[in-house]
């Protein structure tokens, strides 16, 4: 994501802010830190996994809101799943159901999961969460909302009723490296997906929303309670 610092004499490199925020916030676990070099070392898209800072983001973010049911649209090697349930009681009745569409992601990411501390937290599921949450028949207090960028606004559509009042959505990649706002990508369909959901959001009464800008953009919906 390019941020520009600007500094009293010189432009400061994105890289340097994040990089320094990461060296002040609590540390990646070494297992995370392993997790996160398989998945960049034995799959194609090892970035799409979140990272040390929103990692830890997401934890604290867990915390805070102390959800019971948390749902994840797109666990792909499952690192934010396991932060995620890093910031549940460990010995309470929470859980994060997590669905990844892509099969073929499953023997990598059950193994990481139930290998890590949090396994007994985490229900991973291979299918569509647009169509398998509903079947689940309860409501979640948090969602992360990290799948098919093309189809964000109707996956928001789906979701949002099995979200209780109070409740958060974390959207994931919502400035999508900047292409929000370059003409230069008004005709790729991940970019105009991420528009379309961020119109839709801006425009929805029923929520409050703030765009965080880091990493790739993380948008916070909290549903209202009245
Ligand atoms: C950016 S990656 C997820 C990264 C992961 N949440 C993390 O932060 O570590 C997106 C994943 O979503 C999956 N996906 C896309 N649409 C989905 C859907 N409707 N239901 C479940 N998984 C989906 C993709 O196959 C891909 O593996």
């Amino acid at each position: 994501m390019n941020w520009p610092f600007a500094g009293s004499s010189a432009m400061i490199e994105p890289e340097a802010i994040a990089d320094y925020a990461a060296a002040h916030s609590d540390a990646e676990d070494d297992y995370l830190h392993r997790l996160w070099r398989a998945a960049n070392i034995h799959t194609v898209h090892g970035h799409m996994a979140s990272g040390h800072l929103q990692g830890r983001l997401l934890k604290m973010l867990v915390m805070m809101q102390r959800p019971r049911y948390i749902l994840e649209v797109g666990t792909f090697a499952g690192y934010s799943a396991i932060c995620m349930a890093q910031g549940l009681p460990q010995k309470g009745n929470g859980k994060v159901f997590t669905f990844e569409i892509n099969d073929e992601m499953e023997d990598f990411t059950r193994q990481w999961i139930n290998g890590s501390d949090v396994a007994g937290l985490i229900d991973f599921r291979i299918g569509n969460a647009v169509t398998e949450a509903p079947k689940l028949g309860i409501m979640f207090d948090m969602m992360f909302l990290d799948g098919d960028k093309r189809t964000y606004a109707e996956t928001y559509d789906a979701l949002l009723p099995l979200l209780n009042p109070g409740g958060i959505i974390l959207a994931d990649n919502t400035l999508w490296d900047g292409h929000v706002v370059d003409p230069k990508y008004d005709c790729d369909s991940q970019t105009m997906g991420i528009r379309r959901f961020n119109d839709r959001i801006a425009d929805d009464d029923r929520v409050e929303k703030v765009i965080v800008p880091i990493r790739d953009g993380l948008t916070i919906i909290r549903k209202k309670t009245t």
